[in-house]
C-alpha cells in the first residue's frame, strides 16, 4: 500500500497540496486528473518520495517513504517526470537499461521485455538524440519498467504518444497491474485526458488547488457535477462503459456542486 495521509507538500514557498489521504493499492490503476496547476505532478512527487512532506505523511507499506534507503526506494517506486529531460546520448537499449541502476545487475530479460512493451526493438541501436518527442517518451517509460518496479508512477505518460501506442501502453501498464503470474504492480498515471482516465482507470482522485474533490471508481469521480466543479465545463459522457466519449458543451454560468 502506497499511502499519503494528510498530506501538505510546499513549492516555491507556497502549499501546492493540502491535506491530502489517499491509500493507492497494488493491482490497480489510478489516475489523477484535475486542471492546470491544481497539484498532480507535486502529488506524484511526494508518492515518489522525490517532494518531501510539509506536512503529513507518505508510506510504503507503512514504512515512511523517507527513512526508506534511497536504493530499497528506487526499488519499489519508478517515477517518469512530465516531459523529461534525456541528460545521456546513448542508444536506446543502453538507455533503458539503466532502469536496472537500483538492482546493479544486468537484468536482461527485464529489459528485452521493457522493449517490447514499448514497441521499441527497432529502434534499440539508435542514439536517443535521434528520436521523436514520442519515441523518446516511449524510451523513458521502459526505463521505468525496466526497473520492474512494485509502484509505476508516471506523469503524463500517453500524452506524447500516437493512438495506437497509447492503447498498446495502457494494455502493458493493466497487464502490470493484473499480471497472468507474478506479484501485481501499482500503477498511478497523471492525465489530462478524461476519456482514457474514465474508460481504464480502476480509482480517479480529482484534484483542484491542492485538494482532492473527488475520489472513487471514475464513474462516480468523473461524473458532470464534478468536471463542472473542477473544470468550470459542462460536460456529459457519451457510449458504453469503457468506450465512453467526453461530450464538452458551453461553459455553465454557474457550476453545479461547486
Ligand atoms: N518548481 C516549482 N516552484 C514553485 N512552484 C511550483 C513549481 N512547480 C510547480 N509549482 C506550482 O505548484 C502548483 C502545482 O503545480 P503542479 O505542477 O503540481 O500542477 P499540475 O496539476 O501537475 O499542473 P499541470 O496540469 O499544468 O501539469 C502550481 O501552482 C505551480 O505553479
Amino acid at each position: 500500500m502506497l499511502a499519503a495521509d494528510n498530506l501538505a507538500l510546499m513549492r516555491g514557498g507556497r502549499e501546492v497540496v493540502t491535506g491530502l489521504s489517499a491509500a493507492l493499492k497494488p493491482g490497480t490503476i489510478t489516475a489523477i486528473v484535475g486542471p492546470n496547476g491544481a497539484g498532480k505532478s507535486s502529488l506524484l512527487l511526494g508518492l515518489a518520495g522525490l517532494l518531501a512532506p510539509a506536512s503529513g505523511s507518505v508510506t510504503l507499506d507503512g514504512e515512511i517513504l523517507a527513512r526508506l534507503h534511497p536504493r530499497v526506494r528506487a526499488q519499489s517506486i519508478g517515477y517518469l517526470p512530465q516531459a523529461p529531460d534525456i541528460a545521456w546520448d546513448v542508444a536506446v537499449e543502453a538507455l533503458v537499461a539503466l532502469g536496472r541502476l537500483p538492482w546493479r545487475d544486468r537484468g536482461t530479460a527485464a529489459i528485452e521485455a521493457a522493449l517490447v512493451a514499448l514497441d521499441l526493438e527497432p529502434l534499440r541501436h539508435r542514439p536517443v538524440s535521434q528520436l521523436s518527442g514520442g519515441e523518446r517518451a516511449r524510451v523513458l517509460l521502459a526505463r521505468v519498467l525496466a526497473g520492474e518496479p512494485r509502484w509505476i508512477l508516471a506523469d503524463e505518460p500517453l500524452a506524447a504518444l500516437d493512438l495506437a501506442h497509447q492503447l498498446s501502453l495502457i494494455a502493458h501498464l493493466k497487464a502490470c497491474a493484473r499480471p497472468e503470474n507474478g506479484a501485481a504492480q501499482g500503477v498511478v498515471v497523471v492525465l489530462h485526458d478524461l476519456g482514457l482516465a474514465m474508460n481504464h482507470a480502476d480509482r480517479v482522485l480529482v484534484m483542484k488547488d491542492g485538494h482532492l474533490i473527488a475520489d472513487g471508481p471514475p464513474n462516480i469521480a468523473l461524473a458532470p457535477q464534478v468536471i463542472a466543479q473542477g473544470w468550470g465545463v459542462r460536460a456529459r459522457w457519451l457510449g458504453d462503459p469503457g468506450a465512453q466519449a467526453l461530450i464538452v458543451g458551453e461553459e455553465p454560468e454557474q457550476a453545479d456542486g461547486g
